[in-house]
């Protein structure tokens, strides 16, 4: 049995304190809006509406992989960006994405696991640096990602880095057919990274007013590109991520037009995470995912009481 949405929160609050106002996970964000459009390609590989070719707006937060709404954004964390598609009709797309290809945990298990040995010593008030070790060398998957984020340097702009998806779902297409899936938003801007120079010089909160000033100036746009499974891809485990010769198709734009002058906004009462598109979009069997849907539902509920 995968652990409840419960105990995850309450894995999360032994961490980091009882949610009150901010996420547990991306607690740092800002608010845009914008619209998304899909491309032929996007119509062909799924009958949902939101890739029905016309112009679906959305609302959308920029954010940063902190446990606090104050920490910097200069750090080898990731930066998010999270989506929710809202077609004429009236379907609602919500998603979650990272500047990272892979996940920190291959199951809800271990992610619970990995939040209990970092729980702080009521001694110390830090985690028992032995107890994060015994839990890294029993569970090595949990330390790709941070092995990927020491070896990238953190984006310049929340406007120059890939955003992926991670896990694995299933699209149905006007062919009938059902494949499995993983997407990334691919920056129109180019990528670009802070150097260890810049990451040392810029301020704490330099993302949002970057972000303002560029569309300001020009929208920031995003390529949504799909990755197909390939025989003997991992379709359940996060921490994996797929050759990158995989086929690919572009499914859509996303054009980024208002940012929010200040904090709070549209994208705060929101827990990115509802799939409400079914034919055309449906989860995978990966139980990082299945274990999201519950876990978002109370964190959102916790932070608006
Ligand atoms: C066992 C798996 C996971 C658990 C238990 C979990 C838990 C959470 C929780 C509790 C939140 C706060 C939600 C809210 O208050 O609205 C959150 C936010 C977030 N998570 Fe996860 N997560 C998981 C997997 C993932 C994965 C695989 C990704 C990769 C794309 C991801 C990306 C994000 C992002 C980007 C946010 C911020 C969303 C926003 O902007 O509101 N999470 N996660």
């Amino acid at each position: 049995e995968p652990p409840s949405a419960e105990a995850i929160i309450e894995a999360f609050e032994g961490v980091l304190g009882p949610i009150r106002t901010s996420r547990p996970s991306h607690a740092k964000g800002t608010c845009a809006a914008g619209h998304f459009v899909a491309t032929p390609e996007g119509a062909r590989f799924s009958v949902a509406p939101v890739f029905n070719g016309q112009r679906v707006p959305t609302i959308i937060r920029f954010g940063v992989g902190v446990g606090n709404p104050a920490g910097p954004d200069t750090g080898r964390t990731t930066r998010s960006l999270s989506i929710r598609f809202e077609t004429q009709a009236g379907d609602i797309w919500d998603m979650a994405n990272i500047s990272a290809p892979i996940f920190g945990a291959p199951t809800p298990e271990a992610m619970v696991a990995g939040l209990v040995a970092r729980r702080p010593d009521p001694a110390t008030g830090q985690p028992d640096p032995q107890k994060v070790a015994a839990f890294l060398a029993a569970n090595p998957a949990t330390t790709l990602q941070a092995r990927w984020l020491a070896a990238t340097l953190p984006p310049a702009s929340w406007a120059t880095t890939p955003y992926w998806g991670v896990n694995a779902f299933r699209f149905r297409g006007a062919d009938g057919e059902v494949r499995h899936v993983r997407w990334v938003f691919e920056p129109r801007a180019g990528v670009q990274r802070l150097t260890e120079e810049e990451m040392r010089t810029r301020p704490a909160n330099f993302l949002a007013d970057e972000l303002r000033g560029r569309v300001a100036a020009a929208p920031v746009e995003f390529d949504m590109v799909l990755q197909f499974a390939g025989p003997g891809d991992d379709l359940v485990n996060p921490t994996i991520a797929w050759p990158d010769d995989r086929p690919r198709a572009v499914v859509g734009r996303l054009t980024v037009t208002e940012v929010a002058p200040g904090p709070g906004g549209a994208c705060d009462p929101i827990s990115f995470l509802t799939l409400d598109l079914a034919p055309g979009v449906e989860y995978s069997d990966d139980p990082t995912l299945h274990a999201r849907t519950g876990t978002y539902a109370v964190s959102l509920s916790r932070r608006l009481q």
